[in-house]
């Protein structure tokens, strides 16, 4: 984790008014993800970047083979995941899964880049005064404690984990690169150069010593393989002539291939509330940084986290609403909707600007972040311009459906609940004013959203989806030499933050092209 001092990060550029929320209810994101804007803590900036929620290892739901299912290939089962899953990881259990005889260690690994450690075993200590307490909160929102969520079986609330040790978060940058690979910062690729149904190379424009732009021609000798992101890459194959005919037309760019690039876009909506409590010192922000039994530099400042099913009502809308197959997949069993954690301070990972409230974020403060993990809503990127230097036009479509909205609406009002009958709390709501405060209606949460609290937290997906974009190789469909191995190849939202699941994606990857040369 990063604290830095400075101002707030730049927020999302968005097309139109301030409001999240479209004509339909729906929100609206349009524009260009240019950074975050986060909350702040007396005076410190959190870096969300830089804070690993959580190195969740676990594809939507237990054992899930959903994901295989639709692509018909079990490689992108859990199952078959799972080795890639270990490779990247160095675990450190629990403390009190060690002291319970409980430990996970098939669904581990123990020597790779990336330091994944939980909130009791994190190299510096966390006693975070909270912990009874919140732990209760997860219990009244009906959660049973889950032994480990990251072995496969994510339902339940957990201690908390992420992928930092002693306070330095591990992330892709600590892999060690072969000597035979080249790296090139401050270049962009423009397109991909696509001759008779080959890619034959790339165009890139690469910033010079001397600042001056140069676009260059890179030929590949055996593929081209773009990892741009979700929100990227479809950019590049739009650019390069694949895609939806419609766009291509739209732009007059030249069709090479029509194809849903940059359809079926995801991402995990959330929504951030705050709440004031009358003990002191017990979150980020009050006493000191660091002392000999609390260090709140060693790592998010969390407990616990916990994954639900959507509620009862929400799950009949779905029955109501959705065709059956993909009612079959949001019902399935241990299937998973909801993720509830509470940070020890105000975190905000909305995209308007200015910050909300007067006195943000105020001392003894802390948020609950309620995050729709398996959104049915889908949007679309598309392109603004033929200019590769501008952004594309990011339209995730969140909350569009009524199911999305009332499954993440019904879990703010859970939470709401929850965290006022947690005793000795004494929790009241933060930063709204008082005629809306213990109004959990949807229009008085569509209100609340509208102005703090709400947005994305950053796991897109989907763009250059598996089995309609590229195939369970991640070569794309019908040009030869050419693949995509980022997050917009996975085709279903999963209950999981991504950074652990790119991981596994894109050492599958890497087995498949070797395998082929
Ligand atoms: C603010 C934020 C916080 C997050 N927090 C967490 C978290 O706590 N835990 C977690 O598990 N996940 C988290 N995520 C999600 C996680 O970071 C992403 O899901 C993951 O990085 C996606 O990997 P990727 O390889 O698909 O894309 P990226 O990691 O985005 O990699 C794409 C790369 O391509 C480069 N690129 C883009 N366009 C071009 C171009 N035209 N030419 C050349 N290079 C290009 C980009 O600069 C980037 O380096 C967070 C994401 C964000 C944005």
């Amino acid at each position: 984790m990063e604290l830095s001092v400075g101002t707030a990060g730049t927020g999302v550029r968005r097309r139109g008014g301030q409001s999240h929320l479209g004509e339909d209810g729906g929100w609206r994101l349009r524009g260009e993800l240019s950074g975050l804007h986060a909350g702040s803590s007396c005076g410190l900036v959190l870096n969300l970047r830089l804070l690993s929620i959580t190195h969740t290892l676990t594809p939507s739901h237990p054992r899930s083979h959903q994901w295989a299912e639709l692509v018909q290939d079990p490689r992108w089962s859990w199952d078959s995941l799972l080795p890639y899953f270990k490779k990247s990881e160095t675990w450190f259990p629990s403390t009190e899964l060690t002291r319970q005889g409980l430990l996970t260690r098939d669904a581990h690994g123990f020597d790779g880049p990336i330091k994944v450690s939980h909130v009791t075993n994190s190299g510096r200590p966390r006693n975070y005064p909270l912990r009874e307490k919140i732990r209760q909160f997860h219990e009244l929102l009906g959660c049973q404690h889950a032994v480990d969520i990251n072995a496969g079986q994510p339902e339940g609330y957990a201690e908390g984990f992420n992928s930092t040790y002693e306070g330095r978060r591990s992330y892709a940058a600590g892999y060690v690169l072969g000597a035979n690979v080249t790296l090139w910062s401050r270049s962009w690729v423009e397109k991909v150069v696509v001759e008779g149904g080959n890619a034959q190379g790339v165009i890139v424009t690469r910033s010079g010593e001397d600042g001056k732009p140069a676009r260059v021609y890179v030929e590949a000798t055996k593929e081209v393989i773009l990892s741009a992101g979700a929100q990227s890459s479809p950019k590049i194959l739009l650019l390069s002539g694949i895609g939806p005919a419609a766009d291509l037309a739209l732009h007059q760019i030249n069709p090479i291939v029509d194809l849903p690039v940059g359809r079926n876009y995801t991402d995990h909506a959330g929504i951030f509330t705050y709440w004031a409590i009358d003990l002191p010192n017990a979150v980020l922000g009050d006493g000191e940084m660091q002392g000999p039994d609390l260090d709140w530099t060693a790592g998010l400042p969390y407990d616990w986290i916990s994954f639900a099913p959507a509620d009862g009502s929400t799950r009949e809308l779905a029955r109501q609403l959705l065709p059956p197959d993909k009612y079959r997949r949001y019902s399935a069993a241990g299937k998973l909707q909801i993720e509830v954690f509470i940070v020890y301070t105000s975190v905000d990972t909305c995209t308007r600007t200015p910050p909300p409230a007067p006195g943000w974020p105020g001392r003894g403060v802390f948020t609950i972040a309620h995050i729709l993990v398996d959104p049915v809503s889908r949007g679309t990127v598309t392109l603004q311009s033929t200019d590769p230097a501008d952004p594309p036009i990011l339209d995730p479509q969140l909350l569009a459906s009524p199911v999305d909205r009332s499954a993440l609406y019904e879990c703010v009002r859970d939470c709401a609940r929850a965290v006022q009958a947690v005793e000795g709390l004494n929790a009241v709501e933060w930063g709204v004013e008082d005629a809306l405060r213990g109004d959990w209606s949807d229009e008085a949460i569509e209100r609340r959203t509208s102005r703090m609290g709400a947005g994305t937290v950053f796991h897109p997906s989907g763009t250059c989806s598996m089995g309609e974009v590229v195939d369970s190789e991640c070569r794309v469909f019908w040009v030869e030499r050419l693949r995509v191995v980022d997050a917009g190849v996975i085709p279903l939202p999963l209950a999981a933050h991504y950074q652990a699941p790119i991981y596994g994606i894109a050492e599958q990857a890497a087995e498949m092209i070797v395998r082929g040369l």
